[in-house]
């Protein structure tokens, strides 16, 4: 049997603003199995919660309440042994790798920094060959690059040293939030495909988080799509994205003509406030203000998540519980 990689359970993250309450996060599980590795793609639109997961599984932020489970340890309780090993197993790639590099240091620094955090190489020689293969790992080539100041490389040299600079840790997961949002078509193919390869190659596994549907149809696995900082649906990117079930995921999906990884998804759902949302519905189901099939029940009522398919299709929505379908029909 699969042994768990990462298990995220019932997490809920709610920042105080001011008189408000803002839950970025209810009530989130996940679970990443070790072997085979795999993608598991968190999209949603702007103030879903998706970096709100990130944070949460790279200690940025606290859980406010839940648990973060990595092979098998409650990182709540972990010792500082382990923080450090989890530390080094979950490496993060941004969308914007530009802001993490310090402008003064040529990318080598980047490295170099990673062998000595981590005491990587025993010697100068095979600190080389590791930078040499993670840089040959992305499709990087060269003492040049490495010579380099951030900003004489391109969005995409950038973007592709951040996932040589994870790769060379061996980690086992890499946290990558909107890596390709900042490059081009075609350099978000190549980094996508780096992705892939790591995952197949180095069975390395990915919290891939985008706004982007095509590129989740391409590579992901396991795809959550968050409303409010819920789950509205999920299960294999592809079931879910060609035959969504929840009314919201349809609503994208169908902004979307067909998956294709040259349109980016754009879509455009014009949503009320956001705080009056989070305070006002906090019971029934968010996304009932929009709904096309809203019931009576889904006002007061929060949707679990019925299964609607196979592989673990799952949508957070009454429409799939005949109960209380067959009594809005009698009401
Ligand atoms: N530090 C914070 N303090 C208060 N509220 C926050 C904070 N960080 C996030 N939020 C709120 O939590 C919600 C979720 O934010 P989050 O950044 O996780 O969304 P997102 O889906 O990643 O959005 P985007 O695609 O724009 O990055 C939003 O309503 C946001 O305003």
């Amino acid at each position: 049997m699969s042994e768990t990689l990462l298990q995220i359970l019932n997490a809920t993250k709610i920042y105080k603003q001011g008189q408000n309450d803002v839950v970025a996060l209810q009530d989130f599980n996940l679970t990443i199995n070790e072997q085979p590795a795999s993608i598991v793609t968190i999209a949603g639109e702007s103030g879903s919660g998706k970096t709100t997961i990130a944070n949460l599984v790279l200690g940025f932020t606290g859980l406010t309440s839940g648990k973060i489970i990595f092979q098998g340890q409650d990182m709540s309780v972990a010792n500082s042994k382990q923080i450090k090993e989890y530390r080094r197993n979950v490496q993060a790639v941004f969308q914007d790798p530009f802001g993490v590099y310090n402008p003064y240091y040529r990318v080598q620094h980047v490295f170099d920094l990673v062998m000595k955090n981590f005491s990587m190489a025993r010697n100068k020689k095979e600190s080389r060959e590791m930078i040499e293969e993670a840089l040959n790992v992305v499709g990087l080539y060269g003492e040049d690059v490495l010579r380099k100041y951030p900003h004489q490389l391109s969005g995409g040299q950038r973007q592709r040293i951040m996932m040589a600079r994870a790769y060379m840790v061996k980690p086992k997961l890499i946290v990558a939030d909107e890596p390709v949002s900042m490059v081009d078509a075609s350099l978000r193919a190549s980094i996508l495909d780096v992705m892939m390869r790591l995952k197949e190659e180095s069975n390395i596994s990915f919290l891939y988080i985008t706004h982007d549907l095509s590129t989740a149809y391409q590579i992901g696995d396991r795809i959550f799509l968050l409303y409010q900082g819920t789950v509205a649906e999920t299960g294999k990117a592809t079931d879910v994205i060609d035959a969504p079930k929840h009314p919201y995921v349809q609503l994208l999906v169908d902004s979307v003509p067909k998956p294709d990884p040259n349109i980016r998804w754009e879509g455009e759902i014009i949503l009320p406030p956001e705080e009056e949302m989070r305070t006002s519905h906090r019971n029934g189901c968010r996304f009932y203000p929009r709904c096309p099939h809203r019931m009576d029940h889904c006002l007061t009522n929060f949707p679990p998540l019925y299964e609607v398919g196979e592989r673990e299709h799952l949508a957070s929505c009454f429409l799939y519980d005949e109960q209380v379908t067959k009594e809005e029909v009698k009401a």
